[in-house]
C-alpha cells in the first residue's frame, strides 16, 4: 500500500448465491479525501462497505487498510433497551475513550434536540440516524465509512453533516459515503459509480442532479 493509501481494494469479487453483486471491485483511497460511491438500489454498495469494514467476506481479491475506521451502517445499528446516553457510555467503554465529549458534540452539531434518557424506540429515523453517525464518530477514526449517513435528515442537519464531513477531511481524515443519489457531488473530492457489479471514476463536477 503506497504511503498515503489508507485503503486498497483489489479484484473483489461476492455474490449472494449464484448472483454475482461485485464483479472485481479496485479502489485505492487516499488520506485526507472526501470520497463518494453512487450506483443505483442494489448495485452492491452496502455490500461493498461490509466488505470493507471486515462484516462481510469476499470470495476473492484482497481489501488491506491498517487505519481505525468508523463505521456508520445504512440501518442505525441501535439497542432499542439503552438510551441515548447509555448508548454514548457503552461505545466509550468499547472504544475505551477517557470521555464522551466528541459525541455530544457531534450531536449538539447535528441539533439532536431529544432527551439524552430516550431510547430509540421514541426517536424518529432521521433523530436515531444522528445518533448512530455520533457513534461512529465518537472515537476519532483516521477513516469514516458512512452508508446513506444522512438518511432522514431535515435539510439544516443535512447542511451540517457536509461542514462535519468537510471538517474531518481537512483535519486529514478519509471519508467515505455511499448514496444512490448522485446528488450535490460538488462536495466531494473524488467520485466513483458502482454498476455492473464495477467502480468506475466518475466527475463529481459532472453528475447533474437526480438519481445515479
Ligand atoms: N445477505 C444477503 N443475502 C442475499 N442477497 C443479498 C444480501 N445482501 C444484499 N443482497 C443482494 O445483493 C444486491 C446488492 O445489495 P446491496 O444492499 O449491497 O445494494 P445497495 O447498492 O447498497 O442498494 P441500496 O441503494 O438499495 O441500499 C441486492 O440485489 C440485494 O438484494
Amino acid at each position: 500500500m503506497s504511503s498515503r493509501s489508507v485503503l486498497r481494494l483489489r479484484h473483489v469479487r461476492k455474490g449472494y448465491g449464484r448472483r454475482p453483486v461485485l464483479r472485481g471491485v479496485s479502489l485505492d483511497v487516499p488520506a485526507g479525501v472526501l470520497v463518494g460511491i453512487v450506483g443505483e438500489n442494489g448495485a452492491g454498495k452496502s455490500t461493498l462497505l461490509r466488505i470493507l469494514v471486515g462484516q462481510t467476506e469476499a470470495d476473492s481479491g484482497t481489501v488491506d487498510c491498517h487505519v481505525p475506521v468508523g463505521y456508520c451502517p445504512q440501518d442505525a445499528v441501535l439497542n432499542p433497551a439503552l438510551s441515548v446516553e447509555e448508548h454514548v457510555r457503552f461505545f466509550q467503554a468499547a472504544y475505551r475513550l477517557d470521555d464522551s465529549r466528541r459525541a455530544w458534540e457531534v450531536l449538539e452539531r447535528l441539533q439532536f434536540g431529544e432527551s439524552r434518557r430516550s431510547r430509540p424506540g421514541v426517536l424518529s429515523g432521521g433523530t436515531r440516524q444522528k445518533l448512530s453517525l455520533a457513534l461512529a464518530l465518537m472515537h476519532d477514526p483516521d477513516m469514516l465509512v458512512l452508508d446513506e449517513p444522512y438518511q432522514g435528515f431535515d435539510w439544516e442537519a443535512y447542511l451540517r453533516f457536509w461542514e462535519i464531513a468537510g471538517t474531518l477531511r481537512d483535519e486529514g481524515r478519509t471519508v467515505l459515503v455511499v448514496s444512490h443519489l448522485a446528488y450535490d457531488t460538488e462536495r466531494l473530492d473524488v467520485m466513483y459509480r458502482l454498476a455492473d457489479g464495477v467502480l468506475e471514476p466518475a466527475d463529481p463536477r459532472g453528475a447533474g442532479r437526480g438519481a445515479a
